[in-house]
């Protein structure tokens, strides 16, 4: 038996971009639609045989698990529904970028355990990344169970670094998208057909991450051996590194992503 069917009743309340992403992984991975429950306002089924209800389903048992994943600014709207059909055997999981634990534990005090996780959008085919924070007890396997096949797990101990975590996990691909479309423009800029540039540029980013993944060779040194003695290659990565050009850009980018998370925290405290 495929451990995702053993993890019992699964609601999903909000299922778009992200919790949507999580679901079709999960369905691909062997999770079977009749436990999963989602529940969101335009009743769009997310896939046949998942039961999709446009408001929190009353008087049932409570679900085994309880995944939050609609907006931080939404959290206000549902969190009565959702706290009022959580109950003692309940994990309830939070995707909302900002909501600290703290406050997730206040409004769901009957949980059994309440992690937060941040996930990014290649968990849709099995290559994302899950950040979690939170003591699950018990229902740590449970977690584990259900985000191992989206992608590498890593639990981040101290809170105080989840807006990080997310800043670069959580919005890395967005930044990572703009790199792909910031090296084609550049090649179309300088010449090239601007399909072909970005054609190249997409299969380059793929190719050189699934390099740097399946490598013991740190990006570093993968970087030097394209870069041969005296050639094209090193007088490029000159201009990246001269002042620590691309780091500096991608700290204020990380930077700012992360003021924006503490912002949301203290508005959905
Ligand atoms: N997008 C990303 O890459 C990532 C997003 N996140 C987090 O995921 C969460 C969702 O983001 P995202 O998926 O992008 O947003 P979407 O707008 O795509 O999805 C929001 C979902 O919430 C549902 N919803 C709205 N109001 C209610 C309600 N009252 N009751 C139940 N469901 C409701 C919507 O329903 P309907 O579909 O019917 O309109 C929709 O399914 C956010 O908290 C975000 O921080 C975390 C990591 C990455
Ligand atoms: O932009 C956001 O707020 C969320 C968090 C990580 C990705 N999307």
């Amino acid at each position: 038996m495929n451990e995702l069917s053993g993890l019992g009743a699964i609601w999903l309340v909000g299922c778009g971009n992200m919790a949507g992403a999580m679901l079709r992984r999960w369905l691909e991975a062997g999770l079977p639609p009749e436990p999963v429950t989602v529940i969101r306002p335009s009743g769009v089924a997310p896939a046949p045989g998942v039961r999709t209800l446009t408001a929190m389903p009353q008087g049932e048992t409570p679900p085994r698990v309880l995944m939050l994943g609609v907006k931080p600014q939404k959290l206000g709207d549902v969190a009565d529904a959702v706290a009022n059909v959580v109950g003692p055997d309940t994990l309830l999981i939070s995707i909302l970028a900002g909501t600290e634990l703290a406050t997730l534990k206040q409004r769901f005090s009957k949980a059994r355990a309440v992690v937060r996780a941040m996930p990014n959008t290649p968990v849709a085919m099995g290559r994302g990344v899950v950040a979690l924070h939170g003591d699950a007890g018990a229902r740590r396997g449970d977690v584990e169970t259900l985000m191992r096949p989206l992608g590498l797990v890593e639990w981040i101990a101290d809170e105080a670094q989840f807006g990080l975590a997310t800043a670069l996990a959580g919005s890395g691909p967005a930044f990572l998208f703009r790199f792909i479309d910031a090296m084609a423009s550049a090649g179309a800029a300088l010449g090239l057909p601007a399909q072909q540039a970005l054609r190249l540029a997409v299969a380059t980013v793929d190719g050189a991450a699934g390099l740097a993944a399946g490598s013991d060779e740190t990006p570093a040194t993968l970087a030097d051996r394209v870069a041969s003695s005296g050639g094209m290659t090193r007088k490029g990565l000159d201009v990246l590194d001269e002042g620590r050009a691309l780091e500096t850009l991608l700290v204020h980018t990380l930077e700012a992503a992360e003021r924006r998370g503490r912002e949301m925290a203290a508005e959905t405290r």
